[in-house]
């Protein structure tokens, strides 16, 4: 068995967190490894977020995200406050860079507790979602569910966080709709060759927003932080909000604001529950403080 790496159990508005500490180690959190953490009822999660030695120069550290069935996603920015809040809670520094697959982002943690995380910049072209096919007008594809003449969603706009979303407009309450049927259909539709995170969205004022999503690799979460993004962003380029939202998810609300220089910066809290120790080639793991589980 290889040398235990340590882990925090933590979580970004109920989004279930494994914040691994894979600093200065030569091996990697296996897709094995995370299915058998997440399939355990202590250890489950949505994401795991492996913080790795630093690869470009000027970033602190290299993450990588895994979904709880094990394949990888580029973006998680609730996962992202997790990382911020431990590494800052280690270190008592303020401000963070890393390294992800959605590229360099900045992070930083306000004297309430509460992070900044800057997602980046989103991109609406149909390559970079990507969709199968080409649409001029991404805020709004040709997607729906239910019989032709009365679907239950359609229309959904599309955007990318470095990971793929699809926001479906709803008038009324979207806990009404039965996000766990047909997400998964979403999700796996060929018009997303990447598969896609699948959210429906009211618009309750030009200043807030209430959400749910289906997560593409982790289902229904309780928050999702790019999603929260995407659906911002998708909001104010539709005329629907302004650039600074308040977006209310089942675990809570995050800030969202689409800056004039085009970047999205996510505000919100992230709570610590307990740290272990993993194998990060088979997912075994022990618990190196108590807390709550
Ligand atoms: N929960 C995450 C997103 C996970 C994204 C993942 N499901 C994918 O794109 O595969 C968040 O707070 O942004």
């Amino acid at each position: 068995m290889a040398e235990l790496a340590r882990f925090a159990k933590m979580n970004g508005l109920g989004n279930a967190i494994i914040v691994a500490d894979m600093r200065g180690r030569s091996d990697r959190v296996t897709p094995d490894a995370a299915r058998a953490l997440a399939a355990d009822q202590v250890t489950t999660f949505d994401q795991i977020m492996a913080i790795y030695d630093p690869v470009v120069g000027g970033t602190d550290n290299y993450i990588e995200i895994l979904n709880c069935d094990g394949t990888q996603a580029q973006a998680c920015g609730n996962g992202t406050r997790c990382v911020v809040q431990a590494l800052a809670a280690e270190t008592g520094r303020k401000t963070f860079t890393f390294e992800t697959k959605a590229g360099i982002l900045t992070a930083e943690e306000h004297e309430d507790g509460r992070i900044s995380v800057d997602m980046g910049k989103p991109r609406f072209g149909w390559k970079e979602i990507p969709l199968a096919e080409e649409f001029a007008d991404t805020s709004r594809i040709e997607l729906q569910v239910g019989p032709i003449d009365a679907p239950i969603v359609h229309s959904p706009s599309v955007a990318s966080m470095g990971n793929p979303h699809a926001i479906f407009w709803v008038d009324g309450d979207v806990n009404e709709y039965e996000l766990d049927r047909f997400g998964p259909l979403l999700e796996n539709h060929p018009i997303f060759p990447e598969k896609a995170n699948i959210t429906i969205a009211q618009v309750t004022s030009p200043e807030t927003l209430t959400m749910r999503t289906w997560e593409r690799g982790a289902g229904l979460t309780l928050a999702c932080g790019s999603a929260a993004c995407a659906t911002a962003v998708s909001a104010a380029r539709t005329g629907r909000t302004g650039r600074r939202v308040t977006v209310t998810l089942p675990g809570g609300d995050l800030e969202i604001y689409w800056r004039e220089d085009d970047h999205v910066i996510m505000t919100g809290p992230a709570e610590w529950e307990f740290a272990g120790r993993f194998d990060p080639l088979t997912g075994d793991w022990q618990r190196e403080t108590e807390g709550v589980a």
